[in-house]
């Protein structure tokens, strides 16, 4: 009798590698049969071009997968059959065989991050989660699983914090990530929030707000939205700066995102408006940064808050109502037509008395037309004068033709002098025109406020500029006169989708506009009320958000991710002095101490936190300092310590990785492995003004592995040990 020894029972790890190679395999075969030209064949050669041309896209879409096709795996079961499902970031359909993937943003995949444990499918079946698997995948190999769920072992087994806790301590990048894989339960139904509702997202710092955003884009983008579903080329994202749009750009590619549009508020609402060349300036800002009287700061405030406020749409209309309906005071429209009836030609006489024009005007400025008073007007001016000519369906076009010169002329002097620059100034400029136009809209208080001019002290510059505070008029005419949206050569067409980062600093009124802007129930606010720096801008509330969206639901992200609890202790501390708003919730995750350096030449004590936190094994370190300028200086001196810091100085620097140097206005949003606050004393963060601790705050939350603070005399008082500080709780 011969021995037959029992072939090893593979392990588990096994059987995953197997699917793993299945499944490159079974995409390699995909790409091949999209990329090959002979099987993309139509009916015609255009059509055989399009076929290929789009296989060719999606080949090229499922390659950039094929290294890491998915992260995870449901057990479920389904109508009495056990199944296991792969999640990728992409979908993969394998017609033969089992290796077929399900992209994260379908309604299944949400199932992999959500508590739930049943679902119903739309076919009506029971589904329930037997076990949830998430699957280390890097270039092709597996290189662990770890199951966050199984049903067979007693449930969750707690592993989601470690995975998230191991994926929070990798090194940083030079661009923003996306967090498909660790995506937390509480994010995930946030960022799948009904399509069709807008949206305020609240959140403090690290909490994942433009991450989250920049993946409900990637929702919004899938097939299963239907009706809602957003094309990435008709999606705008505005964010505070350019040096931040252009590192969170970093994220699309891999959330398949092409064609996103990521810009400022500033460069977007200059750009619709055609007066690219315009500078920007913020002479409030420059104020409460520099005068030190309080009751000029206190006005100033007020009056770019009244600026912005929600009721200014109103008072923008009724001046623009005025404006129109007076320029129309004497107009009449005579003309005449040629119709073709009979074999002849029939000259028709057409004529609209300045009544008729002015019960025109007035039916389509009641009716709030989202096209524009402009498109609108003249379409009602055709209408009408079509049926008096009474021409057929046929002879329309050829009549409208006709009438095109008349009606334009007409147009043209009813619209006369309208531009958005110079309206939006002669409402504010001219008291009997603010008056009247403010009428029902407005208290006297506010009124007096708008009239006064506490920017007096503040220089405008040489060439022609806009304030950012005029920008939401000036929009409102141009929204009002002709429309928002996105340009299409002359035509206008509402986004898909609209995503507004630091939306705690956009007023209230322009929120009002971009809601015209987007298809309705479209945007997206990503937000901390308590994290505002232009708070005379901003809302004070979301629910003034609401009012000005007309409804929409505010969610709150409760837990804060970024940084080491050391770094998170020290911002907490910073905040509570202005923030009254419950303790945030961070994920405890241990790193090395805060480095105090004091007492020596600022380049010098800089340069040795440079080398520390080198030392340590981080290579993408930001230096903040308070201002542009003392970035500026502290590059040559640094020099001298063998320090090359590389400046971005300006929005159209980029930052690649590495040590940069950077003024804290142009840091916000980005994140280091180390960052060091280049000055933090009190002589540079002023403690008894709100926004220099704001700013303090801002400077201390880009770190996410390590923080120093650098003073060459004293530390700031927020920031010295808390051992030394009275009455201060102590770090753990
Ligand atoms: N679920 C997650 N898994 C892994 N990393 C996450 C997760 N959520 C957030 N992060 C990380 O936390 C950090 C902060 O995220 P993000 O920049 O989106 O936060 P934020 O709320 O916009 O911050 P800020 O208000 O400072 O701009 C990023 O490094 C992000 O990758």
């Amino acid at each position: 009798m011969t021995a037959t020894s029992t072939p090893p029972i593979p392990s588990e790890l096994d059987l995953e590698q197997q699917h793993l190679s299945g499944t490159i395999t079974s995409m390699l075969a995909q790409i091949d049969a999209w990329e090959d030209r002979s099987r993309n064949v139509g009916a015609d050669l255009e059509t055989s071009l399009t076929l290929a041309d789009t296989a060719e896209e999606m080949a090229a879409m499922l390659s950039v997968h094929v290294n890491e096709p998915y992260f995870g795996s449901l057990k479920v079961r389904i109508g009495g059959r056990e199944q296991t499902l792969y999640i990728g970031k992409i979908a993969h359909r394998d017609l033969k065989g089992p290796y077929s993937i399900t992209s994260w943003e379908s309604e299944v995949g949400s199932l992999f991050y959500a508590q739930a444990l049943d679902w119903t499918t739309p076919r009506g079946l029971k589904g329930t989660i037997q076990r949830r698997r998430q699957l280390d995948v890097r270039k092709k190999t597996l290189h662990g699983l770890t199951d966050l769920y199984d049903a067979s072992t007693g449930g969750d087994t707690g592993a989601r914090e470690t995975v998230l806790l191991q994926r929070l301590s990798e090194a940083s990048r030079s661009g923003m990530r996306d967090v498909v894989e660790t995506l937390q339960p509480e994010q995930n139904d946030i960022m799948r929030a009904p399509a069709g509702t807008a949206v305020c997202i609240q959140g403090a710092a690290g909490s994942g707000k433009t991450t989250i955003g920049f993946h409900r884009l990637a929702w919004l983008a899938h097939s299963e939205r239907g009706p809602h579903q957003a094309r990435p080329s008709h999606t705008l994202v505005l964010m505070p700066n350019q040096v931040l749009a252009h590192y969170a750009s970093r994220v699309l590619p891999s959330l398949n995102l092409q064609g996103v549009v990521v810009t400022t508020p500033e460069t977007w609402a200059l750009g619709f408006l055609g007066l690219e060349k315009m500078e920007v300036t913020d002479r409030t800002l420059t104020l409460l940064l520099q005068d030190r009287d309080n009751t000029r700061r206190r006005a100033a405030w007020r009056r770019a808050k009244a600026l912005g406020d929600l009721r200014m749409f109103g008072v923008v209309r009724s001046h623009l109502h005025t404006r129109l309906q007076a320029n129309l005071e004497r107009l009449t429209y005579q003309g005449s037509v040629e119709v073709q009836r009979g074999g002849r030609s029939k000259a028709i006489t057409l004529a609209l008395s300045n009544s008729q024009l002015q019960k025109l005007l007035t039916t389509v400025l009641e009716r709030d037309p989202l096209d524009g008073y402009r498109p609108a007007f003249r379409a009602a001016l055709e209408a009408e004068l079509l049926s008096q000519a009474r021409v057929t369906d046929e002879e329309e076009p050829v009549v409208l033709r006709q009438l095109n010169v008349e009606v334009s002329r007409l147009i043209g002097r009813v619209f006369a002098g309208m531009l958005p620059v110079t309206e939006a100034r002669r409402l504010l400029q001219d008291e009997t025109a603010l008056r009247y136009a403010a009428q029902t809209h407005l208290p006297e208080a506010m009124l007096q406020l708008l009239l006064s001019d506490p920017l007096a002290s503040v220089a405008k510059p040489r060439r022609s500029f806009a304030d950012v505070t005029e920008l939401p008029l000036m929009l409102a005419v141009a929204g009002l006169l002709d429309g928002l949206g996105k340009r299409n050569g002359h035509a206008l067409e509402p986004y898909d989708h609209i995503l507004l980062d630091e939306a705690q600093d956009f007023a209230p009124l322009l929120y009002a506009l971009l809601r015209r802007a987007a298809r309705p129930g479209h945007l997206t606010a990503l937000g901390d009320l308590n994290q505002g720096l232009h708070g005379y801008k901003g809302p004070n509330a979301w629910t003034e958000v609401q009012a000005a969206l007309g409804g929409g639901e505010v969610l709150t992200l409760s837990r804060t991710y970024r940084s080491t609890r050391q770094i998170t202790e020290l911002t907490a501390r910073v905040a509570a002095t202005y923030n009254r708003a419950a303790a945030v919730v961070g994920v405890d995750r241990d790193g090395m101490p805060v480095q105090r350096l004091t007492a020596g030449p600022l380049a010098q004590l800089t340069a040795q936190a440079v080398k520390t936190m080198q030392a340590a094994g981080h290579a993408n370190i930001a230096i903040v300092t308070r201002r542009t300028a003392d970035a500026d200086l502290l590059v040559p001196d640094l020099m001298q310590h063998d320090v090359d810091a590389q400046p971005i100085l300006n929005e159209q620097a980029r930052y690649t990785g590495g040590v940069v140097i950077l003024p804290v206005h142009l840091a916000k949003g980005l994140e280091f492995d180390a960052a060091i606050v280049a000055g933090a004393e009190a002589t540079t963060y002023d403690p008894a003004t709100e926004f220099e601790t704001r700013l303090l705050y801002v400077s201390l939350s880009r770190g996410v592995h390590a923080l120093a603070v650098v003073a060459p005399n004293e530390l700031h008082p927020l920031l010295s040990n808390p051992s030394q500080l009275e009455g201060t709780s102590h770090d753990k």
